[in-house]
């Protein structure tokens, strides 16, 4: 997960491949919920491990079940068979509506019949999400129900540790047009009290959302509950019905997260030698109603073939079809068509989202606004929205071949792209799906990169999500921004690379580590490092040979040579020593340059070494070249190994780095230089921190994303 203040998304070209969804989070929450209801022990697999489950399972140990974890996705549910283990508690439950609104009534229910006590609370926005209607349905049930700051708003007090009698005998009447969930809710906890006599509810206006009640009956039949339906106005429990455990259940991957991926199969050209974006793990016979994106996909021309457990999405008809349409049954999904009717060739109005309006956060207002950002024209309305793409139909999204300007130079701020596509800042308002929605504009025809703020939103329900794109989509090396730190030994080259690696969220290339690694693999083969060895063509061959072949594989924080763990032995200044001497044959640098080459991945590359900028990636929109003077840069390496207990005398270091400068310096092949086009960074008084904020100062001046 990109745990960073924005991650920006270089234009993006074509897809293919094949992607794993996580779990539902509709589905989780819910079975979480029934198998600690339930009697026995439930094995849940393929769980999704998210923000808003983690909040259902830490109420649940809060609330005294048993679950232990069995696997990555594997959790094993001791129920609790509808008896309260604890008494009073307090639970906090982030902004997971699904969670919320299940407990409160299952809570409330228990709470009156048992007599106990809860306060349930959120995260702001979730003390702004209604829940009125559910309060007002328990209270006709006879359950003490309190909101705490705003009537019909959590927080809320829930029971008062007395035992009260249930009012179960007419039905209990909740309305249905702001949320489904409050209806879910209550199908959820009923079945606790049903076993004098049927219980029933009765709809008090209209149902929106019924697939997701659909998932909820499903569900209950799985844990042997069912619920007869008579339209969608009446719901009826049966006298006597009681939860009982499954034994094993597995979640399908999620519906409303397959939205992201077939969308980006109809918007994407195919990446040579793929087919089309292949999504494992749903298909049409989903319980899940977002299934239903793949028609609404299909409308504005996706080429989707499903299977029961599977889907297979092409571009289709392009540009995409503009279309009028009733999402009220994909509230979730019908985002992910806001931003396809980017690509449209005409004006796309989604009716019926009044729902939208008391999501994560208001998304009407929000995929207005961000739409706009992208230059679409937008009008919204209680309960539409309607989106003309920027300046009309959109020509194509970019094909490969060379990016405009020179490839990732950056554009201006504020840039205007072709066909009126604008460079923006995407706000995320802690909305995992707006994120994940608009990381589909770097598909824009303009080619302009997109910035998406607070990326780790997406941690509610799709942690990995940027990685799982990123890893089915292909822009021309030269599209993906690198950041060139070049300099001499210890002036803190690696230290610098990783901390804006990291701020960034980009990849890492510490290039003499390979220089290092060619430097040790030769030690060990007992191929000889010394300079007048090396001088010897057949000798010189022998080492690039060497490098060719070399067995290395990097782990987060780990170097591995042929299977083994070398991450110290590399940092000894030894093989510093003999990497700089390796480095000087022209056949071991040629060996290594496509494996430089091949660490440009998605979404960006620090690069730090000694002809990063001069040599291996010339074409850079960024190279630093720093510097410190030899004495200081002595102390630090004395500092460094003696922090980590290496004996080590300061003149004998100061020496070996001035012969290493040299050595590194005046070699004929890629010498140690700064490029023409390098800003030089002497942090000899800079401290870490510092260093790090010049060049991220420097980083974002060369960006053209509006601050906003
Ligand atoms: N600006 C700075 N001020 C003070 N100390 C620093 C600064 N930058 C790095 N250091 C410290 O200097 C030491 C050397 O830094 P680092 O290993 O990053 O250098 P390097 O240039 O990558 O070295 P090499 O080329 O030998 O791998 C580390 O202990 C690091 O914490
Ligand atoms: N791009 C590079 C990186 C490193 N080297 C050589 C020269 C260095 O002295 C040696 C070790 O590098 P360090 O780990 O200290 O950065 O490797 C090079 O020639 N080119």
């Amino acid at each position: 997960m990109y745990s960073i203040p924005s991650l920006d998304l270089p234009p993006l070209a074509t897809a293919g491949g094949r992607v794993r969804l996580p779990g539902s989070k509709s589905i989780s929450n819910r079975v979480l919920l029934l198998a600690a209801l339930s009697e026995g022990p439930t094995q849940v697999d393929d769980l999704l491990d998210s923000d808003d489950t983690r909040v259902m399972l830490d109420a649940l140990r809060a609330l005294g079940c048993q679950i232990d974890t069995t696997g990555p996705q594997s959790v094993r549910v001791q129920g609790m068979g509808g008896r309260l283990a604890v008494r009073e508690a307090a639970l906090f439950l982030g902004n997971a509506g699904t969670a919320m609104r299940p407990l409160t009534a299952a809570l409330a229910l228990m709470a009156t019949a048992q007599g106990a006590r809860f306060e349930l609370s959120g995260v702001p926005r979730m003390h702004e999400r209604p829940i009125g209607d559910l309060v007002d349905a328990l209270r006709q049930l006879g359950c003490p129900v309190q909101c705490l700051h705003n009537e019909g708003y959590p927080p809320l007090r829930i029971g008062d540790g007395q035992v009260h009698p249930l009012r179960l005998d007419a039905p209990i009447r909740v309305r249905g047009d702001v949320s489904s969930q409050f209806l879910t809710a209550l199908l959820l906890a009923l079945p606790l009290v049903a076993q004098h006599g049927d219980v029933v509810i009765e709809m008090a206006t209209e149902l929106i959302s019924k697939p997701y009640i659909e998932i909820t009956l499903n569900l209950l039949e799985r844990f042997g509950v069912r619920v007869q339906r008579d339209g969608w106005d009446r719901f009826t429990i049966a006298r006597g019905s009681r939860y009982t455990s499954p034994g094993r259940i597995a979640v399908e991957a999620d519906a409303s997260s397959a939205s992201y991926f077939i969308a980006l199969g109809a918007i994407a050209a195919p990446t040579p030698g793929t087919d089309g974006i292949a999504i494992d793990g749903i298909g049409l016979s989903s319980i899940q109603g977002d299934i239903r994106f793949v028609e609404a996909a299909r409308l504005m021309g996706a080429d989707i073939v499903g299977e029961d457990n599977a889907l297979r999405v092409r571009r289709g008809a392009w540009p995409l079809k503009a279309i009028d349409l009733d999402c009220n049954h994909i509230p979730d999904a019908a985002m992910t068509l806001a931003v396809m009717a980017l690509y449209a060739d005409g004006t796309t109005t989604l009716r019926n989202i009044a729902s939208w309006r008391v999501k994560e956060t208001d998304r009407i207002a929000a995929m207005a606004t961000e739409c706009r950002q992208l230059g679409a024209t937008v009008e919204e309305g209680a309960d539409f929205i309607r989106i003309t793409p920027p300046r009309g139909p959109a020509a194509g999204p970019p094909q490969g071949g060379t990016a405009p300007s020179g490839g990732s130079e950056p554009h201006e701020v504020g840039s205007v792209g072709a066909h009126g596509w604008r460079q923006a800042t995407i706000h995320t308002y802690d909305d995992h799906r707006v994120a994940m929605c608009f990381s589909l504009a770097a598909f824009n025809p303009a080619q302009l990169p997109v910035r998406i703020d607070d990326p780790k939103c997406v941690g509610k329900t799709f942690p990995d999500y940027f990685e799982t794109l990123f890893s089915v989509c292909r822009t021309p090396a030269e599209r993906i921004p690198v950041i060139c730190i070049d300099g001499p030994t210890a002036s803190g080259k690696g230290t610098l690379a990783a901390e804006v690696a990291s701020t960034l969220g980009y990849h890492l290339l510490d290039s003499g580590a390979l220089y290092r690694l060619v430097g040790l693999a030769a030690e060990r083969e007992g191929l000889s490092t010394t300079e007048a060895d090396l001088r010897d063509p057949a000798h010189a061959e022998r080492m690039g040979e060497l490098a060719a072949r070399l067995d290395v594989r990097f782990t987060p924080g780990k170097t591995w040579l042929e299977g083994e763990d070398v991450t110290e032995a590399l940092r000894a200044e030894a093989a510093g020593m003999a990497a700089s001497r390796v480095s000087a044959v022209p056949q071991v640098r040629a060996a290594l340059l496509d494996l430089q080459l091949n660490f440009r991945h998605l979404p960006g590359l620090v690069a730090d070494g000694r002809d990063m900028g001069t040599v291996i990636f010339p074409g850079a929109p960024l190279k630093v070249y720093l510097t410190a003077s030899a004495e200081q840069r002595a102390l630090r390496r004395h500092k460094q190994l003696i922090s980590k207990g290496i004996p080590a005398i300061l003149a004998d270091l100061l020496a070996d780095l001035q012969a290493r400068d040299a050595r590194d310096m005046n070699r004929t092949h890629a010498p140690l230089k700064p490029a023409e086009d390098a800003v030089l960074l002497d942090n000899s008084h800079l401290d870490i921190e510092q260093s790090v904020a010049r060049v991220l100062d420097w980083w974002h001046g060369k960006q053209a994303f509006p601050v906003r």
